[in-house]
């Protein structure tokens, strides 16, 4: 797989004589509890590894405390690992001296936060070009950057308004554009939409989603909002005390949780939404035919509801070329009944 970030077993110990931890076997075995009475240390991140493709929205979620935030600042040295590795385009930037960091930081990353961060006293179009301006852009350049950000994340009109003359879902979108206009090759969001009402946080969703389609950026996105992981994200991966529970596409947490907390988490999801064909599919009998319509294995399960109803028999479910499955009427019924 191509990758561009790639996370081997990542650590961030808060506290006293933190790089012990992850060099003893003793201390990694205890509990996160356990470890602060023993040590005074809070293991925030523990042993995490994944990759991120390219153009793929990864989310990391997990309750409040799990270790989202510590995990993603990691990954700009934000916050700085105690142990692992953390290889952005081929290059391990826990080697990054402090003007390569600068240079990443201006060129490559884009964060988003939950708290817009945006200069007050400033514009918007204004503060959608101050990343361009750090990086030392022109003036005529930034503001026909910044303008073409704004009209993307639709704020046309409002350039030359301040931040609190803004609803807080438009500041958002400033934020947005700001993390856009420099055209980074990955976006952190750190809980951008949680302080929103859920109608505003569900229209910056779809904003993401669209302007994921639109520009294609790699994103790894923040949240402690299932719905919202499910939503976004290609891959989710679940953290609890800072380890990994699971890390996989939205069908895979549901259709296999790894745990009873992955369990709980996704108990509530209407799994028709999420699960696709490869989940329920199933070997063709002996006597059945196998001249019905072909289906892909990716399809979900509503999406696949009328074709399925419609054919009358089985539905092929192939790949490549290759048959994997059969789904008829039955297995989708289960499904929708919430089996
Ligand atoms: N600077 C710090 N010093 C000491 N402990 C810290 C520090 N930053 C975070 N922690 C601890 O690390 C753990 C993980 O915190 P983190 O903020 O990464 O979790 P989170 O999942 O992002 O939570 P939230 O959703 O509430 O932001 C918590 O126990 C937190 O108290």
């Amino acid at each position: 797989m191509t990758r561009v970030i790639s996370v081997r077993d990542l650590w961030k110990v808060f506290g006293p004589k933190a790089a012990q931890v992850p060099a003893s076997t003793d201390l990694c075995a205890l509990s996160r509890r356990e470890l602060l009475d023993r040590t005074g240390c809070t293991a925030a991140v523990r042993d995490i590894s994944f990759d991120v493709a390219p153009g793929e929205v990864f989310v990391v979620m997990g309750l409040s405390g799990s270790g989202k935030s510590t995990l993603v600042r990691c990954l700009t040295r934000l916050v700085e690992p105690t142990a692992g590795e953390v290889v952005f385009e081929g290059e391990d930037i826990l080697n990054a001296d402090r003007k390569r960091l600068r240079e990443l930081r201006r060129r490559k990353f884009s964060m988003v936060f939950q708290h817009f961060g945006l200069l007050p006293y400033r514009r918007v179009v204004d503060n959608v070009a101050y990343g361009l301006e750090i990086r030392g852009a022109g003036r005529a350049e930034r503001t026909r950057r910044a303008m073409e950000v704004i009209e993307l994340v639709g704020l046309d009109g409002y350039e030359n308004s301040y931040p609190d003359q803004l609803s807080g879902g438009m500041q958002q979108r400033v934020g947005l554009a700001r993390a856009l206009a420099v055209d980074p090759d990955v976006l952190f969001f750190d809980e951008p939409f949680s302080a929103l009402d859920p109608l505003i946080r569900r229209d910056m969703q779809n904003e993401v989603i669209r302007l994921h389609h639109e520009v294609g950026k790699t994103m790894v996105f923040i949240t402690h909002d299932l719905s919202e992981a499910l939503k976004l994200g290609d891959r989710i991966l679940i953290m609890r005390d800072g380890m990994t529970v699971q890390c996989g596409t939205g069908a895979d947490l549901v259709g296999a949780p790894a745990d009873d907390y992955v369990r709980d988490f996704v108990r509530d999801v209407p799994r028709a939404r999420v699960l696709t064909l490869r989940w329920v599919m199933r070997p063709p009998r002996p006597d059945e035919p196998l001249d019905g319509p072909e289906l892909g294995p990716d399809v979900v399960v509503v999406d696949a509801a009328r074709p399925v109803l419609d054919a009358g028999k089985p539905v092929k479910i192939v790949e490549d070329g290759q048959l994997l499955g059969v789904v008829t009427g039955d297995e989708i019924f289960a499904v929708l009944a919430g089996a």
